[in-house]
């Protein structure tokens, strides 16, 4: 996968170079490329923003130097087209279904969004996705831009080493993850549920879908709802 990263603070995504993403990077599994987006400016003050149309508060940022740096991006492998992914508290929810669909996707160019916006224009003309990463306004795209590609990079093949995987994943399943537990066996008094040490696999993984199913009610009623329960589980939720 490519993924092509439009910003005017290119150093926020660094970490990017770190750890599961940095070493999808030097497997060539992934391959990042940041640009700076006053590079498509043209004024001496490389100005990127302009006040809002209609008043208000802050500024919005110009079509200009956007359709500029999406078009040379875009022109840069004229045969394949990329998806458009713009952060955006206005977006769609993004999730774990979306991450996986995402990690389908041979190329993604993020447009990173600074001040009050981009003009929505250059968001028609562009944008395959709106993607919001949760309801609370942040400064800019960059952070979710970070959440999206570490959640999309850890579902590439090969990406997540054997002895981790996806399939075990939170919500991979629709329920949240059961609670995890290694040594010492006792910690601070409390013991680890002694089932976790019986060596029997199919208690253990009875154990682990009970207690997944307690939490998922008790914190995310509303995936409860949508996943695919079993007589076993109903009969755990009606005990
Ligand atoms: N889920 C979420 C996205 C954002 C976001 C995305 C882009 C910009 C640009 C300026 N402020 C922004 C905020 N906040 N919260």
């Amino acid at each position: 996968m490519r993924a092509d990263v439009v910003t005017i603070f290119p150093a926020y995504l660094e970490p990017l170079r770190l750890s599961l993403v940095g070493r999808a990077q030097e497997r060539g599994t992934l391959e990042v490329r940041t640009h700076d987006l006053r590079a498509w400016t043209s004024d001496v003050h490389r100005t990127v923003d302009d006040a809002p149309y209609g008043g208000g508060p802050g500024m919005v940022m110009r079509p200009e130097p956007w359709d500029a740096a999406l078009s040379e991006i875009a022109a840069s492998d004229p045969a394949r087209r990329p998806r458009v992914v713009v952060p955006t508290p206005a977006g769609r929810p993004f999730s774990q279904r979306h991450a996986e669909e995402l990690a389908q996707e041979p190329w993604l160019v993020f447009c990173c969004g600074r001040y009050e916006g981009i003009d929505a224009r250059v968001i028609e003309t562009w944008a395959d996705d709106e993607i919001s990463i949760g309801d609370y306004v942040l400064a800019g795209g960059e952070v979710a831009t970070l959440v999206i590609l570490e959640a999309v990079a850890r579902l590439l093949p090969g990406v997540l080493g054997n002895s981790a995987s996806a399939a075990d994943d939170s919500f991979s399943d629709g329920l949240l993850e059961a609670p995890a537990y290694t040594r010492p066996q006792v910690w601070r008094g409390v013991e680890v549920p002694a089932v976790l040490r019986s060596g029997d696999h199919a208690a253990v993984a009875r154990w682990r879908r009970a207690q997944a199913l307690r939490r998922t009610v008790a914190r995310r009623p509303d995936l409860v709802a949508q996943a695919e329960l079993s007589d076993a589980d109903r009969a755990v939720l009606d005990a």
